[in-house]
């Protein structure tokens, strides 16, 4: 189905966003934090360029990521577990410090929440981000008041790729897998709308590192989310 004839279908409905790499580019923030968390340790600091590809499966496991230095998604490694919990401590801290200070809102977002909130449709953030820096970095990007509700990524016992969050918000929202849509940047978020038997629109603007984006299996994929409309 077109990307005009997917929506028309929908709309007015509920739709989820993801945040990190979708609506808003964080990575200058969660590559500051990681390296900060990095120095702290005594280590080198991983730079955006990498820590850019380990955003989208939530904090912990970009910190393992961080931790082994890892090139390659999958799997995390694991590492030193007392390691581990003093890293994650670590970029709490300065995560919390740093939070919205960089990071800026994608061209075409406003516009595209300014009208789909025109046309009635309800809208949440669905993401993987630690629930207690998402309402922080929403307010701070002015974007807060699009969106009737926010699930973080430890909001309920599991994240995407696991379809529970986005199943959550659509039935939070009123709204049914017939008249709902999943936009993301990533491999979980596609992944997390197949199994939630709702489809996906895909940015190829984000972090995804799995590969191309236009082969994650999305039922469109966009530059820019102004497409949208
Ligand atoms: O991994 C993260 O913390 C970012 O999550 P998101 O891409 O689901 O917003
Ligand atoms: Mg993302």
């Amino acid at each position: 189905m077109s990307l005009k004839g997917l929506f028309n279908a929908r709309w007015p409905g509920v739709a989820l966003f993801d945040l990190d790499g979708t609506l808003v580019d964080s990575a200058p923030d969660l590559a500051a934090a990681v390296d900060q968390m990095l120095e702290h340790l005594g280590r080198s600091p991983a730079g955006i360029d990498k820590v850019r590809n380990w955003v989208g499966n939530g904090a912990a496991i970009l910190i393992r990521r961080a931790l082994a230095g890892q090139t390659d998604w999958e799997p995390a490694r694991p590492a030193d577990d007392a390691l581990f919990k003093d890293a994650l401590t670590i970029f709490y801290h300065h995560y919390g410090l740093i939070n919205g200070r960089y990071s800026r809102v994608y061209p075409g977002v406003e516009d595209c929440l300014t009208q789909l909130r025109q046309q009635g449709c309800r809208l949440a953030v669905v993401t993987n981000k630690p629930e207690q820096f998402v309402a922080p970095l929403l307010e701070q990007m002015g974007l807060d008041h699009w969106f009737d509700l926010s699930i973080g990524g430890d909001t309920l016992p599991v994240k995407k790729p696991d379809p529970a969050p986005l199943l959550h918000a659509m039935e939070q929202l009123g709204g049914t897998k017939g008249t709902s849509v999943m936009v993301g940047d990533s491999a979980a978020d596609v992944n997390a709308a197949i199994a939630a038997g709702i489809p996906c629109v895909a940015v190829r603007y984000g972090y995804n590192f799995g590969g191309p984006v236009d082969s994650l299996g999305a039922d469109a994929v966009v530059d820019s989310l102004a497409e949208l409309l």
